[in-house]
């Protein structure tokens, strides 16, 4: 009786988890954008080490965010964390002109990885709040992201700071993945 009363709960309440990893350059935002997911707050934060993982509830889905590190020397190890992934964020320092084309690279390196496949792509156009921020469109642009063709992919302009953009990504994401069962 446990143990079917167990299974019967980790049916109903385990089956909508979904996984989704940050990643995006040192400086992009990643972690305030967890946090002020998480806590409703902007917290101080130090360049991440590794990662930081929390579990947000979004319109009765459960999502583990994995928010990685954006050095260069840390992002060799992304790869690590993509297995079992319904979502990628890709969290875009919108005022960072300089290096949206290392981004754009390192955003179709992962789309080739194998275990992100099935995976759907939200990318963060951050710091929309700092004036000549880039818009959405010329990151759509400059991540070219209308050449990507194997993935379901949407671009949100958004603050981490004020919070604005980050549930109507979230959203996305939860519209998108809530037909695919978790396993
Ligand atoms: N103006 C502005 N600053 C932001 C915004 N989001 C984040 N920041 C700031 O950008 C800086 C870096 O933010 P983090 O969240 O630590 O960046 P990260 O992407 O996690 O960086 P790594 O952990 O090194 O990969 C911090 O000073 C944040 O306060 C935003 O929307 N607007
Ligand atoms: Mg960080």
């Amino acid at each position: 009786m446990g143990a079917m009363f167990s299974k019967f709960w980790f049916m109903l309440f385990s089956a909508k988890e979904y996984k989704i990893v940050v990643v995006g350059l040192d400086n992009a935002g990643k972690t305030t954008t967890l946090y002020k997911l998480h806590l409703g707050e902007v917290v101080t934060t130090n360049p991440t080490v590794g990662s930081n993982v929390e579990e947000l509830v979004y319109k009765n889905i459960r999502f583990e965010v994995w928010d990685l590190g954006g050095q260069e020397r840390l992002r060799t190890s992304w790869a690590t964390y993509y297995g079992g992934t319904h979502a990628v964020i890709a969290v875009i320092d919108s005022s960072d002109r300089a290096r949206i084309s290392i981004m754009k690279d390192e955003l179709f390196r992962l789309l080739g990885h194998d275990d992100l496949q099935h995976s759907v792509i939200l990318v963060f156009a951050n710091k929309q709040d700092i004036k000549d921020a880039m818009t959405p469109a010329e990151i759509t642009d400059a991540l070219s992201l209308h050449s990507i063709k194997n993935h379901d992919w949407h671009i949100q302009a958004c603050c981490a700071v004020s919070g604005e953009g980050l549930y109507d990504g979230l959203g996305w994401i939860a519209s998108r993945v809530s037909g695919k069962a978790s396993t």
